[in-house]
């Protein structure tokens, strides 16, 4: 595993500027996510590091090395790609053993058979190695897809949106194990979702992307707690964010310039009215565990999670403050 960096990287295509003076390290042995929403730059910054694309400016560095002169198949990359990618007419155990039979890698019979068997029970596959991979359901070749990037062990991961064709439970699974896996071998990795909860589970640190351009990286929690602006504050959070006009909401006093007061769950208080309602339930969508209250508040919308139990019904009159949300000016920057 390796540091992999990006030195003031710029990709367009035609006048398209998908990626804009792209400056970031991957550390050694850490996972980084990139979140963006579609079209924000995320596949063009995985094929630049994998030498799918040439940048038109700037440098990427793997293991300290300038990558400019590297083909894609000398850089030590492996790439995941969103849809299973697997040589159908192979058995799932042949497709995990791929990567590794080039004459380069010398690796003997035995060599090899170890590492599929003990990759094939990482990505918990092990059951099916003589099936032939187009036997398979879509999560398990997808397992696939990634034991054949994880039986190598090259400088870095890149993994474009690997769980975003699975449902709802085996995403949740397939995203348990990749954190582990990752945590166990120490790889490096670099992962683009547009899905928040893959982003906070998984990543040491999330970047996020608009536009091309790295607006902000940090720990989850920091980029959840302290958004530069309203773009990654609304990327964020479930349900979003709630933007609304200073003054509108009491309870909090807003530092000069405030143009938008950013409230999540935790930044609302809402109080049974006595006699001093200013907002009001419209309805309580309930989830199981936890409900969603939708309210409005002098004709503004706005959405809290509660617990189910929460004693209001639709219609009922309320009290809603602020206890210390989130401020930002008229550029959509945050104040402090
Ligand atoms: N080969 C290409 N030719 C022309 N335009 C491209 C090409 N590849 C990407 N683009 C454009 O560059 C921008 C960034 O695309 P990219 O695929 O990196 O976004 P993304 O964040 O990965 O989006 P998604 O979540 O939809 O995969 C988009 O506007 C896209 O249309």
């Amino acid at each position: 595993m390796a540091e992999v960096t990006l030195q003031s990287i710029s990709k367009s295509f035609a006048d398209n500027l998908a990626v804009q003076d792209l400056t970031l390290t991957i550390r050694d042995g850490e996972f980084v996510v990139l979140l963006g929403p579609t079209g924000a730059g995320k596949t063009t910054t995985l094929r630049l590091i994998a030498g799918l694309e040439k940048p038109d400016s700037g440098r990427v560095t793997i293991g300290g090395q300038d990558m400019a002169s590297l083909a894609p198949a000398s850089r030590d990359v492996a790439f995941v790609f969103q849809q299973y990618s697997l040589y159908p007419h192979l058995t799932v155990y042949e497709n995990l053993a791929f990567p590794l039979r080039s004459p380069a890698r010398r690796l003997s019979a035995d060599e090899i058979d170890r590492r599929v068997r003990e990759v094939a029970g990482m990505v918990r596959i092990d059951h099916k190695l003589e099936n032939r991979s187009t036997r398979l359901s879509g999560g398990e070749m997808q397992r696939v897809a990634i034991g054949r990037a994880l039986v190598r062990k090259p400088a870095i991961y890149l993994m474009d949106e690997p769980l975003s064709s699975l449902d709802a439970k085996l995403r949740g699974e397939l995203r348990l194990e990749l954190k582990r896996i990752q945590r166990d071998l120490g790889s490096t990795m670099l992962y683009v979702t547009h899905d928040q909860i893959e982003a906070m589970t998984m990543a040491d640190r999330i970047g996020i992307l608009d536009s091309g351009k790295l607006v902000q990286i940090g720990t989850p929690r920091d980029i959840y707690s302290n958004p530069a602006n309203l773009h990654v504050a609304a990327r964020l959070g479930q349900p979003h964010i709630n933007l609304l006009p200073a003054g509108l909401v009491p309870g909090a006093q807003a530092p000069p310039g405030t143009k938008t007061v950013g409230a999540r769950t935790e930044h609302l208080e809402i109080q049974a009215a006595n006699g001093n309602a200013n907002a009001q339930i419209d309805w309580i969508e309930h989830l199981g565990d936890q409900s969603h209250l939708h309210m409005r508040i002098a004709g503004h919308k706005l959405v809290t999670l509660a617990n189910p139990y929460v004693p209001v019904k639709p219609g009922d009159n309320i009290t809603l403050t602020l206890k210390d949300p989130l401020y930002f000016g008229a550029d959509g920057q945050r104040l402090m």
